[in-house]
């Protein structure tokens, strides 16, 4: 929710640019921060949602870990200060190069999605006289019940070690003198809004950590990934219900005392912790259409292309003014699905008015692209 005094110091701010309330930021951190705590969890943060040095500074120094999926996310993380024993590394296509530097850098495991990785990430570590800690991240064929380019823990998806695979993991894991199994790794999708899906990751949790067991391995780590959604319909009501999420694993995970539960939160932490503020340009009026042109577009904010995604629209230089109008609300690329939405009601608008897009603080600036040459926008942050 924008105040006055907000619209006020952006009156003379050059737009589009990302606006970041580390206050809602911090309280969302501590909120996640004290419900995990409850039951001794361990939180790692997904760089990939945001890794903003600010953003990721404050989380940071809230002690969480980090996940990441690239060695520049490895190497951002380590640079700005995490602990190199908490950052795990997933991902379908590690290179040779990024293995070697994730070695060097000593991380807690690698989140290993094939075979044939454990047998690379083996010899990379016996050429280097290492041992590679490893968790195998197990497609479960949970279905997530989000948007389906969303999807990671189905069948069809490119993610993880199916379980028709895992006898061949178990092999590989028996042959391999540099490596040191750790535990299980899932990560089942993004955006997830009902509790029940993850309710259903904890049967098969339960299921594989219990199979692996009986194949004579110790299953020390339970990394259960993220997913968890935020409202993007309701961007006011900011923190998710941490607390009930991690009930659900509470309830239905069984660990054991020797056993550690994982998550990888990414979206939940970061993303109605920022904006993206914009101009208009220019107001057409159709015959079948109105639109509002604005300065920011996919460039800035690429999830309504990519999956058709609802952000709330504010239109805060007519706040309080009632709808007068429909527009489809688009941007200066030229690409007919820079589009943020269509036939949304607003008060009458005009040349000038500053426009906010909500929700914005995940896959958005990290998201951003060079596409029609266009710079990059700027970040802002809250006083406090
Ligand atoms: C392996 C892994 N962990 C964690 C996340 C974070 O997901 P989210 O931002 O939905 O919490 C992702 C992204 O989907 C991921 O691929
Ligand atoms: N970029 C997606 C999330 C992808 C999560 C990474 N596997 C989004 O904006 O919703």
């Amino acid at each position: 929710m924008f105040t006055g005094k907000d619209i006020e110091r952006f009156a003379n701010i050059e737009t589009p640019f990302y606006y970041y309330d580390l206050t809602l930021l911090q309280q969302t951190l501590s909120a996640c921060a004290s419900a995990a705590a409850m039951y001794n969890y361990h939180v790692h943060y997904a760089l990939k949602a945001n890794f903003n040095p600010v953003v990721l500074n404050a989380i940071k120094e809230k002690g969480f870990g980090a996940d990441c999926v690239s060695i520049g996310e490895v190497q951002r993380a380590v640079e700005l200060g995490f602990r190199a024993g908490k950052i795990v590394f997933a991902g379908v296509g590690k290179s040779d190069r990024e293995i070697n530097q994730a070695l060097d850098a000593d991380i807690f495991c690698f989140n290993v999605e094939s075979v044939q990785e454990l047998g690379i990430i083996n010899d990379l570590a016996a050429s280097r006289g290492k041992k590679a800690r490893v968790a195998i991240r197990i497609n479960p064929n949970v279905d997530a019940h989000t948007h389906h380019n969303i999807t990671t823990g189905l069948d069809e998806n490119k993610f993880g070690v199916n379980s028709w695979d895992l006898p061949a993991c178990v092999q590989a894991l028996k042959d391999a003198e540099n490596l040191e199994f750790v535990g299980i790794h899932f990560h089942i999708g993004s955006q997830i809004t009902s509790l029940e899906v993850f309710r259903n990751l904890c049967t098969r949790v339960n299921e594989f950590a219990a199979w692996f067991e009986d194949k004579g391995f110790v299953v020390r780590v339970l990394n259960v990934g993220g997913g968890l959604g935020i409202d993007y319909h309701n961007p006011d009501a900011q923190i998710p219900d941490f607390s009930s999420y991690f009930q659900v694993f509470n309830e239905f995970l069984e660990v054991k005392s020797y056993q550690e539960v994982h998550f990888e939160l990414g979206r939940a932490l970061v993303g109605q912790c920022a904006s993206l503020l914009s101009r208009v340009l220019y107001v057409k009026n159709g015959k079948k259409k109105n639109f509002v042109v604005l300065d920011a577009g996919m460039t800035e904010l690429m999830r309504p292309a990519l999956y058709q995604a609802y952000h709330q629209i504010e239109n805060l230089s007519k706040a309080g003014k009632a709808a007068a109008l429909r527009y489809d609300v688009v941007g200066p690329i030229c690409e007919s699905t820079d589009c943020f939405a269509k036939e949304l009601e607003l008060p009458e608008t005009a040349r000038g008015d500053l426009f906010a897009i909500r929700s914005a603080g995940a896959y958005g600036e990290v998201l951003a692209s060079g596409y029609n040459l266009r710079e990059r926008a700027p970040a802002l942050y809250s006083e406090s």
